[in-house]
């Protein structure tokens, strides 16, 4: 008997002992040797990087370099890229093109080829995007049609869609304009005091952009729209300081102030964002006519999917959906074209020639009138100029997708596993394809559009390109025109004697030490 329960005890030890071994080689093979494969095929293809370093990778040596790069203002030019991403700038120096970094233990190719970045964004299947968030909280925002794959991705594109043709843009407009009006009849008022008007412009068109989304997605129900947008807005803040940090599993759930807020709000957001469009399905469904603002088309769009998909239950899009899309046009939209609005109103006020050309432009099409859609469209100096601080400091610097299983990329095979970068940062400023002056402000290189300036390669990427371009980009440079316009119609700019050139990212790239313009009231 006792024999017996020591050869029971030997053969659990010799079982729990073989589970602790089999458990510790797939550690082991998933955080070294897994890599050291990966790393292996794409040295054999002819890419070049630093060796994997175990689990923290590269992670290290670019934290360091972007520390170092931050530490200190920069002269006024726009030569970027070593404050915005160098450890890459550093690795292409360093390798070349065909190079790849370390995410920790994940692998990530620089694809700086025109033919192979169309590729990678006509595939958008292939080419996922990369988001593999761990912490729940901050899946709060980073929802809805831009984190979604296959047959729910193209079901939430095409129902959201109609929403921003350019119909419905042109009924927006108005929505803009009493945003932008309300802002510049304050600033006129202080200006009108002071002889000129200080300020820092990039929290100023945040809360502007916020203002006028709210305002176009909710249109009579602004009020409530708006409470929702600002405690967005939190949400947004404090999404983006969780994802500066490291997640450690389980984290979420500990009741820290952080966490406690999160939920808090988002559970205030989800009820009354449930509230309107409940209210707002029961008039539809009432037969009453359908709202024109951004929630009222994308429910419009919701219903008639449904009926097309002969009611099924899974047609179109649940409440939950609709809500977790209307967080997701906060999330994609505000902060993007606030930067925009900053970078424009800084460049602009360092090329003064440029800032005179477009205000005659603009005084020509419209006086001091309200600007029109139609008009608004053609202005070809304001466009020009917004391509062109989009091309050098795009709001996105870079688009990176992950490949799940072995896929061909022109004559390579990039392994599974793989991330994809392709860093827009600096394709806008290669000068095989822009020239020479690259990295100068010159709108005159958009002066016969996008295709010619690109010499119709697929490079210039502030909006991504392909199936899953941006939907919001037509809405995004209608309101930066509308707006550009209405300052211009008013105000000369200047940067401030204290302005310090200092552009830096966090999911967007801003001005790391404030932007502080000094508006004067134009003669009229
Ligand atoms: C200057 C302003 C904007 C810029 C530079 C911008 C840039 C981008 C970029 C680069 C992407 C692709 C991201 C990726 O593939 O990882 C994207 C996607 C998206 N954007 Fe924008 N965006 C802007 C404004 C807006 C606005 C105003 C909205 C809506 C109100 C919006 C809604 C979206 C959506 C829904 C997607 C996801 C599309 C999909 O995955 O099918 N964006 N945007």
């Amino acid at each position: 008997m006792e024999m017996d329960m020591y050869t029971i005890r030997k053969a659990i030890a010799a079982t729990i002992f073989a589970l602790v071994v089999a458990w510790a080689w797939r550690v082991l093979d998933w955080a070294w040797f897994t890599p050291k494969r990966i790393e292996k095929r794409l040295r054999q293809q002819g890419f070049r990087g630093n060796p994997y370093r175990f689990l923290v990778g590269d992670v290290k040596e670019s934290g360091k370099m972007h520390q170092e790069a931050l530490s200190k203002p920069m002269e006024f030019n726009n030569d970027i890229v070593p404050r915005l991403m160098p450890h890459i700038n550093h690795t292409i120096n360093t390798y070349g093109g065909n190079s790849f970094t370390w995410m920790g233990r994940i692998p990530r190719i620089h694809v700086m080829e025109p033919e192979l970045i169309k590729e990678v964004l006509t595939h958008s299947s292939k080419y996922q995007k990369n988001f593999d968030v761990h912490n729940p909280l901050v899946k709060f925002l980073l929802t809805g049609v831009g984190s979604f794959e296959g047959a729910k991705w193209s079901k939430h594109r095409r129902i959201i869609s109609p929403a921003f043709t350019l119909e419905k843009l042109k009924s927006m407009l108005p929505a803009f304009a009493i945003c932008y009006h309300d802002m510049l009849t304050k600033w006129e008022k202080i200006a009108e005091k002071q002889g000129s008007h200080e300020i820092d412009i990039f929290p100023t068109f945040d809360v502007l952009t916020s203002d006028v989304i709210s305002k176009v997605a909710f249109g009579s129900t602004y009020e409530e729209g708006g409470k929702i947008f600002r405690l967005l807005k939190e949400l947004m803040d404090l999404t983006i300081d969780c994802m500066r940090d490291v997640y450690i599993p389980g984290w979420s759930y500990l009741p820290t102030k952080r966490n406690k807020r999160m939920k808090e709000i988002n559970k205030e957001i989800t009820d009354m964002l449930r509230f309107i469009i409940n209210k707002r399905m029961k008039a539809l469904k009432a037969g009453e006519p359908g709202e024109d603002d951004l929630l009222g088309v994308l429910l419009e769009s919701n219903i008639q999917e449904i009926q097309k998909q002969g009611n099924k239950k899974d047609g179109g899009m649940s409440i939950n959906d609709v809500i977790e899309e209307c967080k997701l046009f906060y999330f994609a939209g505000q902060e993007t074209t606030g930067v925009l609005l900053t970078w424009t109103t800084i460049l602009l006020s360092k090329h003064p020639e440029w800032q005179e050309r477009a205000r005659e432009e603009v005084l020509q099409a419209f006086g001091k009138n309200k600007p029109e859609f139609e008009r608004l469209n053609h202005l070809k100096y304001v466009s020009m100029i917004l391509y062109e601080v989009l091309r050098l400091y795009p709001p996105v610097i870079d688009l990176t997708k992950i490949v799940h299983e072995d896929t061909k990329l022109g004559p390579y095979t990039i392994p599974a596993g793989t991330q994809v970068m392709l860093p827009t940062v600096m394709l806008h400023r290669e000068k095989s394809i822009w020239g020479e002056d690259a990295t100068e402000f010159n709108p005159m290189r958009f002066a016969d559009g996008v295709a010619n300036a690109t010499k119709n390669n697929v490079t210039y990427l502030p909006f991504s390109w392909g199936p899953r371009v941006c939907l919001g980009q037509n809405f995004a440079l209608l309101q930066a025109k509308l707006g550009l316009a209405m300052i211009l119609q008013r105000f000369t700019f200047d940067v401030a004697p204290s302005y310090v050139h200092a552009p830096f990212t966090i999911l967007t790239v801003q001005p790391q030490f404030g932007s502080h313009v000094i508006y004067k009231k134009l003669e009229s």
